[in-house]
């Protein structure tokens, strides 16, 4: 059975970095976009990542983001992997030269494996639900809408928490999931460990 692996996502706090490495996160991702409550500065992502050791992968987030603001970050941080989880093109996507994962807003209608057609750099594809300001909404949608043969690794997102990945990962059987509202405090951007430990049992149990 394969091991399903883990991102926790929109850490700004030392104190959470070092909660979800020592629960066994895989992968930990900074969200460079403005407007959301867990947005960090590239100066507050560069002491957080000092706490995350080899071999776990940094991911930055960036939705819609001018390309000059990208490249600062790649320019002052070691980001391994960048997640697009806008509007952005395969062209917008590509001209850094970095691996990425794309993001798709699912929701009736939307077509997986054409839209997976128009961005074949892509490393793979985060599904999350479509919510009105991009992500990080907390919101499940109909895993029913992922085709049952999809080629590219695939990582399950939205409304993802220690009650619901198991039976996520029984039925869609995803590379990866990614969770961010379903380990947070009541105050978003502040993680709760217990809760990062307990999904990552989660995800344990599920892979048997
Ligand atoms: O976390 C945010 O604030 C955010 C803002 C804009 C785009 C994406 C964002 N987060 C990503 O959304 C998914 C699902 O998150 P959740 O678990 O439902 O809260 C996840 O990939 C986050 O990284």
């Amino acid at each position: 059975m394969q091991r399903t692996r883990i991102k926790i996502c929109g850490l700004t706090r030392v104190e959470d970095v070092q909660a979800a490495v020592a629960a066994g996160a895989d992968a930990i991702g900074f969200v460079f976009y403005p407007p959301s409550p867990r947005h960090v500065t590239v100066e507050q992502a560069r002491a957080l990542m000092a706490h995350v050791p080899p071999f776990v992968t940094t991911v930055g987030l960036f939705v819609n983001a001018r390309p000059e603001a990208v490249e600062a970050a790649l320019d002052a941080l070691p980001l391994q992997l960048l997640q697009f989880h806008g509007d952005e093109t395969e062209t917008d996507c590509v001209r850094y030269g970095r691996p990425y994962v794309r993001a798709v807003r699912m929701r009736a209608g939307v077509d997986l494996i054409e839209y997976a057609a128009c961005f074949p750099s892509a490393r793979g594809f985060l599904l999350d639900a479509f919510v009105e300001g991009y992500g990080g909404g907390g919101k499940v949608f109909d895993w029913t809408l992922i085709p049952p043969r999809f080629d590219a690794p695939l990582i399950l997102s939205g409304g993802l928490d220690a009650e619901n990945v198991g039976e996520a990962i029984r039925r869609v059987r995803p590379w990866a999931v990614d969770v961010s509202s379903g380990v947070e405090t009541a105050q978003k951007g502040i993680k709760d460990a217990g809760a990062i430990r307990r999904f990552i049992s989660g995800v344990r149990d599920a892979d048997g």
